[in-house]
């Protein structure tokens, strides 16, 4: 086990390869998850790339830390973790909040950013009302509470079936993350909006989503491509919003021809 004490709080990583030299993908999670949603991915990339993967302030087994967060929190972590394995021009590869976290990145240490991959994410999610009406919500009844609403936005009916086995570890890994780490999110997602930085981003951008995303729809996801200068859009069949865990072969496959491309 790997944690890194920061000057505000101790992350959870992992660092997968490194010392082959292959080229580096560098991971930001989505809200309520931890970095175990890209074990297929990493498992069906790991003979080509190195992985950095790390558990955002509030989640997994990283410190919950002083919330509510800022988004720069969370940069600011994520470029602990590089700057400490010595790391810089990597792909990262950020999902929903990960991907504002990638966006956050590339605007604070740019330096750390060779490519950026923008995975059902936009430049702004959601309203003001929206996240504190769920901040409210999770205050006063817990996590549990809002399981269905947030998993018929993760993943489609057929991946929701009582037999599947992944899907009841998925609202596992959502229930027990902590209500403050999760509610501090929710505040950095609510207060970032990427709107005006996305179109100065200058490397090379693939931006994906899910076709049944109820988080971040194909919509929202196309609208960032459209900011970002020469961005390439990818939408992936029968997937929600996190199709790293749902369709682990075709989000690979939707992502390995960018990936070769400027590694
Ligand atoms: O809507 C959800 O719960 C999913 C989500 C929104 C932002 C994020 O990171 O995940």
């Amino acid at each position: 086990m790997n944690f890194l004490k920061t000057s505000s709080t101790v992350i959870h990583y992992r660092a997968v390869g490194l010392e082959t030299g292959k080229p580096v993908i560098a991971f930001a999670n989505s809200l309520g998850t931890d970095f175990r949603i890209w074990d297929d991915v990493i498992a069906r990339l790991g003979d080509r790339f190195a992985f950095v993967l790390h558990d955002k302030r509030g989640h997994g087994l990283s410190d919950v830390g002083s919330a509510p967060y800022s988004i720069f929190d969370h940069v600011d972590d994520m470029a602990a973790v590089l700057d400490h394995l010595n790391l810089k021009n990597v792909i990262v590869c950020g999902l929903s909040v990960g991907g504002l976290i990638a966006q956050g990145l590339y605007v604070r240490r740019p330096d750390l950013v060779k490519a950026l991959v923008l995975s059902d994410t936009a430049h702004k999610i959601g309203s003001d009302e929206m996240w504190n009406t769920r901040i409210k919500a999770i205050q006063a009844n817990g996590i549990g509470s809002l399981l269905e609403p947030i998993m018929e936005r993760w993943f489609t009916p057929p991946f929701r079936s009582p037999d599947n086995a992944v899907y009841a570890g998925c609202c596992n890994m959502l229930v027990r993350q902590t209500a403050d780490g999760y509610c501090g999110t929710c505040a950095a997602i609510r207060d970032a909006d990427f709107t005006a930085d996305a179109a100065r981003i200058a490397v090379p951008t693939l931006c994906v989503v899910g076709d049944q995303d109820g988080s971040t729809p194909p919509a929202l996801v196309r609208a960032l491509a459209d900011l970002i200068p020469g961005s390439e859009f990818v939408e992936i069949e029968n997937a929600g919003h996190i199709p790293c865990v749902e369709q682990p072969d075709a989000y690979v496959a939707a992502l390995l021809p960018f990936l070769e491309r400027y590694a």
